[in-house]
């Protein structure tokens, strides 16, 4: 466990990362499935495993629903350049940023890199709130359910155990 001292601490330049994907605005599946492939094609990561697409309640402000899942990605960027990754394709797809969790086209969120534990101003790994989302446990146990969070030290799949899974529907095809 390697705790990171801002941008001037020990950053690894490769390892296997777990992102959540998100949007509820927008053709939701086909931005989604894109930004996948955006990702597996960018130098330095290959998308190595994804879950199904979910239907979920929206959390916070009142909005569309949202469709979520998560991927395993195999990388050989650190963290930081993993974020700046996501953060480009965000803005590709035309994300920009209003209402703090409000609806947005595309979200990229870095969860899980190794078992790191890095905390700087731009970058929070493991995700700060992904223990308590449903939208993400669920697709993340379904692809991931024996990583353990550097933090609690609890397995995935048991995370999921504890939160409410009910506002996610698995969606079949
Ligand atoms: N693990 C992380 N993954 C993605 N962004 C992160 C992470 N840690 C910190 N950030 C920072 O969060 C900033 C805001 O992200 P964003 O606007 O997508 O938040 P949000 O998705 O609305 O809320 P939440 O953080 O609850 O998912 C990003 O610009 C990024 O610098
Ligand atoms: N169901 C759902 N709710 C959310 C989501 C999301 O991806 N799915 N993202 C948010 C901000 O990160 C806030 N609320």
């Amino acid at each position: 466990m390697i705790i990171g001292l801002g941008n001037r601490g020990f950053v690894r330049k490769s390892g296997q990362s777990a992102i959540a994907l998100g949007s509820n605005l927008g053709d939701s599946r086909t931005i989604l499935e894109s930004s996948l492939k955006i990702l597996d094609q960018t130098p330095g990561i290959s998308v190595i495993a994804q879950s199904s697409w979910y239907q979920t309640e929206p959390v916070g402000p009142p909005q569309p629903d949202y469709l979520n899942g998560c991927a395993l990605l195999k990388v050989e960027i650190s963290p930081l350049e993993l974020l700046e990754r996501l953060l480009a394709i965000e803005a590709k797809f035309g994300r920009v940023r209003q209402e703090r969790w409000g609806p947005r086209i595309l979200d990229l969120d870095l969860l899980l890199f190794d078992d790191l534990i890095l905390e700087t101003a731009n970058l929070k790994i493991p995700h700060p709130y992904f223990r308590e989302r449903a939208f993400v446990l669920v697709p993340l146990a379904e692809i991931a359910p024996n990583w353990i969070d550097p933090i609690s030290g609890k397995a995935i799949g048991q995370l999921m155990q504890e939160v409410d899974c009910s506002g996610v529907t698995k969606i079949e095809n």
